[in-house]
């Protein structure tokens, strides 16, 4: 999916939710555990009362890689039912020396047919390069991450001499990977939990797609990370995984779980009338 129709699709649903799908087994309501796969079951249902509410999907690889085997066969069915016009993220966060992200590359983008995958800039251009190399499909890398650690590497002042503060690792993330490819290929990861640093983002890269965790259950403001977020193409993928896909857990899960997004759209429909207009 190119740029341009990521947000014909925004437009067209007033929506710029992700739905995470952290499918856990452990919380899956109890009258799917007898199906034959409770896991595809769960997501199946999920997709079909939030589809139209929603312009991606993002599975978090390790729900799935936890359960083995039939995990891989859930995650599969799982990709291969959401719909083509609905951005799919797989959340992996991978990243290795280049023959092996190479690899890693073939798994997620030709094994798997996802539009994107999020990986780690720690190794380097090297690690990225193989991702970037598959013709359609998009990196979301790591830039500034929303759990309570990020501010252990991502936060420390750096100094290079060529701004006029000191710059923390983040901004030297986004500063320099925006060279390997073009917003059209590289989105990055930034936490809705770090509202303070978004316009320091937007600075850096004020045409970039960003994939925002962390509304909800983790407490980030969607009103806040919209009014410092939002681009001229919107810009934004907001995520939300447990607030939706948990919203109940009984027998009426699917229809809570679109309540539930359904209040989110309406909120995201107001600030793109908003920023927008
Ligand atoms: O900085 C990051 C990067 C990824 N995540 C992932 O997003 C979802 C958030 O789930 P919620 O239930 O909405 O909190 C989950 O898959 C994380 O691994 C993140 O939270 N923060």
């Amino acid at each position: 999916m190119t740029k341009e129709e990521l947000f014909t699709q925004i437009k067209k649903k007033q929506s710029y939710l992700c739905v995470g799908l952290d499918t856990d087994i452990q919380k899956i309501p109890a009258h799917l555990r007898n199906t034959e796969d409770p896991v595809f079951e769960f997501n199946r249902r999920i997709i079909d009362a939030t589809a139209d509410l929603c312009v991606a999907y993002k599975p978090n690889i390790a729900f799935y890689e936890a359960l083995g085997p039939k995990g891989w066969v859930s995650l599969e069915k799982t990709l291969n039912y959401i719909p083509e016009d609905i951005f799919t993220i797989a959340d992996a966060k991978r990243g290795d020396i280049g023959n092996t992200s190479e690899l890693y590359a073939r798994a997620f983008f030709e094994n798997l047919n996802f539009d994107s995958i999020t990986v780690a800039p720690y190794m380097g251009e090297d690690s990225v390069k193989p991702f970037l190399l598959k013709t359609g499909k998009w990196v979301i890398l790591l830039a500034l991450t929303s759990n309570p650690g990020s501010a252990d590497f991502q936060l420390l002042q750096t100094d290079d001499g060529t701004a006029d503060y000191s710059r923390c690792l983040f901004e030297n993330v986004l500063a320099t990977s925006k060279a390997w490819a073009s917003d059209e290929q590289l989105m990055y990861v930034v936490g809705a939990t770090r509202p303070d640093f978004i316009q320091r983002v937007r600075e850096i890269v004020p045409d970039h797609f960003l994939l925002v965790p962390g509304v909800g259950a983790q407490g980030g403001s969607l009103a806040e990370i919209s009014r410092l977020g939002m681009n001229q193409h919107c810009g934004l993928l907001v995520n939300s995984s447990r607030n939706i896909i948990y919203a109940a857990s009984g027998p009426d899960f699917a229809e809570q779980a679109r309540s539930a997004a359904l209040l989110v759209q309406q909120e995201m429909a107001d600030y793109l009338n908003q920023y927008l207009g």
